[in-house]
């Protein structure tokens, strides 16, 4: 094995949910279920076996998630294999700007917020001890944000969106997995926001992403890639 000073970064886990049309939510103030039921424990279970879950700072503002594991029993075998019960719940936000009356905060699972080095200070007052709040960079850095996580122990990081945040981990090289769930909705409004936005991407429009697995889930299509270019 090589000699490294360093933890290994996380298995990064991209996990979304899209419209036959490419969407993932719609304009409207309701969060948008793509999911179906089996599809929604199909996640908790992917969220069960992470040890941490990532979302963006907006996902955090529109969908006002708890992002916990929801099965009593799933729970229950964490803590028999001596895990917390809750993989710990992160958010990526630049600005800062995250209201600490949010369910978010006051329901399980330890929190962590990476922001810029200019955000951390007044974001910590503001949060008062209910997160850790960890300075990444002048904008946050995907890559040290990983390093960091994995200097935690997080082996297996589940990163649910939104699109900003996906695209970056995609563009950047960073996801080792992209599970895709295709729900049988059509969304037909330009302004909802992509499964992915405009990026470049490792080895371009003619690289194919290397097909693992699809399968039905409910009335969902699930589609699993592993995106990184085969390292020749
Ligand atoms: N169907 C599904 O499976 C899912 C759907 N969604 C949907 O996705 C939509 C949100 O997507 P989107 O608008 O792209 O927002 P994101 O959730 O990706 O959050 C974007 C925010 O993350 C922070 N951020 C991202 N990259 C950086 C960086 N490099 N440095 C610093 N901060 C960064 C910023 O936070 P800040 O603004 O605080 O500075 C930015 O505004 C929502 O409508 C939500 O419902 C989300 C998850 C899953
Ligand atoms: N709408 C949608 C998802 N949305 C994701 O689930 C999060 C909310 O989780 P919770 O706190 O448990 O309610 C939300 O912030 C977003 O990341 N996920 C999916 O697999 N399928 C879906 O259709």
């Amino acid at each position: 094995m090589p000699h490294s000073h360093h933890p290994p970064r996380p298995f990064v886990l991209l996990s979304v949910a899209a419209s036959i049309d490419g969407h993932i939510d719609d304009t409207t103030a309701e969060r948008l279920l793509l999911s179906g039921p089996e599809d929604f424990d199909r996640v908790d279970a992917e969220r069960a076996a992470s040890d941490a879950i990532l979302i963006g700072g907006v996902t955090l503002r529109r969908d006002e998630p708890r992002l916990l594991v929801r099965s009593a029993e799933r729970r229950a075998a964490r803590v028999a294999a001596g895990r917390p019960e809750h993989p710990i719940k992160i958010v990526v936000s630049g600005g800062g700007d995250l209201d600490p009356a949010l369910p978010f905060w006051h329901t399980g699972g330890e929190k962590l917020v990476y922001t810029t080095d200019a955000a951390a200070g007044p974001l910590r007052a503001r949060l008062g001890g209910r997160a850790e709040v960890v300075p990444i960079g002048a904008t946050v850095d995907f890559g040290a944000l990983l390093d960091d996580l994995g200097a935690r122990g997080v082996r297996r990081l589940m990163v649910e969106g939104g699109t900003s945040i996906l695209t970056a981990f995609l563009a950047q090289g960073l996801a080792d997995e992209l599970q895709l769930a295709v729900a049988p909705l059509l969304v037909g409004d330009p302004a909802a926001p992509r499964v992915l936005g405009p990026a470049r991407y490792p080895g371009g429009p003619a690289h194919r992403l290397r097909l693992l697995e699809a399968r039905t889930v409910g009335d969902v299509v699930l589609i699993r890639y592993a995106p990184k270019p085969e390292v020749p």
